[in-house]
């Protein structure tokens, strides 16, 4: 999916909400457990009660990884799901990924190619050659980590090197990188202060936002400074939305989750 077809999705849908589908099979409801596929039973159901709410999912890899390979099986079976009957919805695989220039390729190949995802998300500490394999692929996006919205992000990201923070340090390097305009950028909705500051380095890029919800950042912050004229902002909630209930109407009740924000959101763009 390119960017323009993305803000185009935005536009449509007065969101520019990502669901989160991180599942744990301690957190859903239990009679779904009986199922073949408790994992994807679970996101089918989710998908197709918020997909008007949103224009973008990220399974978070690592909620997959977890329960080895019918876990994979699952994220394979939700990806092609997404891609055949809701084909305009932004993918993104939360995987974390970089490593040697050959390595990442094959990750990007993971992703881009075997599952189909529109993006990936990519750590920047291995540099220029970890991460440039990701961006060649065309029309497909690489969301590095910029500002992370856990505590931890204050251990070196915010870290003074030379006369700046390594984060304005990731920001700026990576904006000469081949096929730069396929970065997009994490910045946690924990650190809206930062906004500001961000935006002055990269004006136009989408930002992927995680941290509304479950660790309490707040969308209207958010917005104040992180929206561009592309609006720019993909604002992530998982635990939020997708665990309102464990009743039979879990579905319905996160629905009603994504519709608060999605309704804050229409009132941000008009
Ligand atoms: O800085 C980051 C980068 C990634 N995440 C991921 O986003 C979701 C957030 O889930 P919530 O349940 O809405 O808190 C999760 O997959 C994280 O691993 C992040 O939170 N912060």
């Amino acid at each position: 999916m390119t960017t323009q077809e993305l803000v185009a999705q935005i536009q449509k849908k007065k969101s520019f909400l990502c669901i989160g589908l991180d599942v744990d099979l301690d957190k859903i409801p239990p009679y779904l457990l009986k199922e073949e596929d408790p994992i994807f039973a679970f996101n089918k159901a989710i998908i197709d009660a918020t997909h008007h709410l949103c224009v973008s999912y990220k399974p978070n890899i690592a909620f997959y990884e977890a329960y080895g390979l019918k876990g994979w099986k699952s994220l394979e079976k939700t990806i092609n799901y997404l891609n055949e009957n809701y084909p305009e919805i932004f993918t993104i695989a939360d995987a974390k990924r970089g490593d040697i220039g050959n390595t990442s390729t094959m990750y990007a190949k993971a992703f881009f190619k075997d599952l189909v995802f529109d993006s990936v998300t990519v750590a920047p500490y291995m540099g220029k050659d970890s991460v440039e394999p990701f961006l060649a692929f065309k029309d497909k996006h690489t969301i590095m980590l910029a500002l992370t919205s856990n505590e931890g992000a204050f251990d070196f990201q915010t870290k003074q090197i030379d006369d700046k923070e390594l984060y304005k340090h990731v920001l700026e390097t990576s904006k000469s990188w081949k096929n730069a305009k396929n970065l997009m950028y994490v910045v946690g909705a924990t650190k809206a202060e930062y906004f500001k500051e961000i935006r002055k380095i990269v004006p136009d890029s989408f930002l992927l936002v995680p941290g509304v919800g479950a660790q309490g950042g707040n969308l209207q912050e958010v917005c104040k400074y992180g929206l561009s004229k592309n609006i720019g902002l993909l604002i992530n909630s998982s635990r939020g939305i997708i665990y309102a209930s464990k009743e039979p109407n879990f579905a319905e009740e996160a629905a009603k989750k994504a519709l608060e924000l999605q309704v804050q959101m229409a009132a941000v763009l008009n």
